[in-house]
């Protein structure tokens, strides 16, 4: 499913419109039923309804709602909050359509908004969409913050919740706080800004007809979905044996940090490797062998170890920060051929050497959380938080490398500078050794899958998912261990990737 910036947004609008041929008036009618429909399997017939609307085609998308919902017996009423001879186009043909069937219409007077909002169970934003700029001018940024305040109301924002931008980058001061949001046909770039997650609340797409196929050839973000997991899964063949799945290599583990690699080459075998290697300090070996007994070990000397007998390699997790560490790194980096995922400890050390990456031909995967990442990219977690997509896309595209920026709304970037974003999981990922779990599984498929994106976004989702059937059944959001997913990863596989 595609995510698009206001600009682009804009787009398809015009593609769907100009060239394709359906009208602005009818698009506009099924964005308003779509959300009719969706608010409707949320509230009650009982309940005091107020839309608010402004002076654009998010107000418009607001007309429609507010008609279908009367037509269907709800008790509803519409605010403006402009006059009415500001009203043009689309919008204005939705609301003379509104006045003749004789829905309750009024344009806010000053001191009335006071009365009419207490006593709402339900309040609808239709006052501002993707056309928004700047921050909130008057009355919009008063009666955000009163509706904000008016604790018993349901609060639902038509596209995207009113104060907020399309766009990444833009800093919030007031926004409709939404429990729901029901975005036109594509998620904008700004839900998947942490930020705003308080704002948009839950997030539901609705499909108005509109093509997006005029995007197609850009590069291009997208959410990816189950849908997505189960077309691209890798298949296991019957007449397979265990070097088809692929051989991979795990090289870390510090004397005090034996349970990195471990639970990475536990999770890379549950996702299905052939054949996993660790390559750790040999007082390690005898420690770790017991909880892996299907891996094979072998001394972490770059002398007799050839890294590049194996199709993929994961390094960095428990790998240690010393000075000896960093130099084996950077040994590693010279010498491998094959792809190879860094984490953690391998993240530190690259940041002094992160120029070796555009000599490197091989593909390299990066998969730092926002720390690591605001480090490598000589930046502040705040401002990668607000512009997640751009820094990395830059720095994807400059170093050539895979780039997957671990959070609650992960975003994966190919060397291309194509983007999707995993948001399965929840914050019972929120504990060490998570990381270390997801490396393993992401080496897993990268061994048994053709595309490197799709092992990542299969990888990431499936990590995700396990914790969510966990914490659903057996788990709480509080006990869950990073070793729980890996003995849950069964769950995950049986039921979405058959
Ligand atoms: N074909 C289309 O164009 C469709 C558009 N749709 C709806 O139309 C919306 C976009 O419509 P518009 O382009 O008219 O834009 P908006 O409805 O977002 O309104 C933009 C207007 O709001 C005012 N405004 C902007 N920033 C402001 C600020 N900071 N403070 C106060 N006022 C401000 C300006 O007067 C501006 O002209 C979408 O979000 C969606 O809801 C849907 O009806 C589906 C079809
Ligand atoms: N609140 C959350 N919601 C969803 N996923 C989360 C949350 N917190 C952490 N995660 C996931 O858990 C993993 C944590 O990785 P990382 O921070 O490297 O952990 P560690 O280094 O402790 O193993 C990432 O995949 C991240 O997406
Ligand atoms: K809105």
């Amino acid at each position: 499913m595609r995510i698009v910036t206001a600009s682009e947004m804009y787009e398809v609008d015009r593609f769907t419109m100009e060239e394709v041929g359906l009208e602005g008036k009818m698009l506009m009618e099924n964005a308003g039923r779509a959300i009719a429909e969706g608010i409707m399997k949320e509230i009650s017939k009982q309940d005091e309804i107020l839309v608010l609307t402004g002076p654009g085609n998010n107000g418009g998308d607001g007309f429609v709602i507010a008609r279908t919902l009367y037509l269907k017996g709800y008790r509803v009423r519409v605010y403006s909050l402009v006059p009415e001879e500001k009203i043009k186009g689309d919008a204005l043909y939705h609301l003379n359509i509104l006045q003749n069937v004789g829905v309750p219409f009024h344009r806010l007077q000053n001191g009335e908004l006071a009365v009419r909002l207490e006593g709402m169970d339900v309040i609808i934003d239709a006052m501002l969409g993707i056309g928004t700029k700047g921050a909130l001018r008057s009355p919009y940024a008063e009666i955000v913050d009163k509706a904000n305040k008016c604790e018993q109301a349901m609060r639902f924002a038509v596209d995207i919740p009113t104060g907020l931008s399309s766009d990444e980058g833009v800093e919030t001061e007031v926004a409709f706080k939404a429990h729901k949001t029901f975005t036109v046909q594509c998620p904008k770039e700004s839900a998947f800004i942490e930020a705003n997650a308080q704002y948009y609340g839950e997030l539901e797409v609705v499909d108005i007809g509109l093509f997006t196929e005029s995007l197609v050839n850009r590069p291009g973000k997208k959410v990816w979905l189950k849908e997505d997991v189960v077309r691209t899964f890798p298949v296991r063949e019957r007449f397979s044996h265990k070097g088809s799945h692929g051989r991979g290599l795990i090289i870390g583990g510090a004397p005090n940090m034996p349970g990195a690699v471990m639970m990475a080459a536990r999770a890379a075998l549950r996702a299905g490797a052939g054949l996993v290697s660790i390559a750790a300090s040999h007082h390690l070996i005898s420690t770790i062998a017991p909880y892996v007994p299907e891996a094979t070990y072998t001394d972490l000397n770059l002398k007799t170890l050839d890294i590049d007998s194996f199709h993929a390699a994961a390094v960095g997790m428990g790998l240690g920060r010393s000075e000896q560490s960093a130099s084996l790194f950077e040994d590693i980096l010279r010498l491998a051929n094959i792809p190879i995922i860094i984490d953690a400890d391998g993240l530190y050390h690259l940041k002094k050497m992160k120029n070796m990456l555009k000599e490197h031909t091989a593909p390299v995967v990066l998969t730092p959380h926002f720390k690591e990442a605001a480090d490598l990219l000589d930046t502040t977690v705040s401002a990668l938080k607000q512009n997640p997509f751009s820094l990395t896309r830059a720095f994807s595209t400059e170093y050539g490398v895979y780039f997957l920026l671990k959070g609650p709304y992960t975003i994966i970037t190919t060397t291309d500078g194509d983007q999707y974003v995993v948001t399965t999981g929840n914050e019972s990922l929120a504990k060490g050794g998570s990381g270390d779990v997801l490396s393993g599984i992401l080496l897993g498929l990268l061994l048994q899958s053709h595309h490197i994106t799709e092992a990542l976004c299969n990888g990431r989702f499936i990590h995700g998912k396990t914790a969510e059937i966990l914490t659903r059944h057996t788990h709480s959001r509080y006990d869950l261990l990073a070793s729980d997913v890996i003995e849950g990863l069964p769950m995950t596989l049986r039921t979405i990737c058959k």
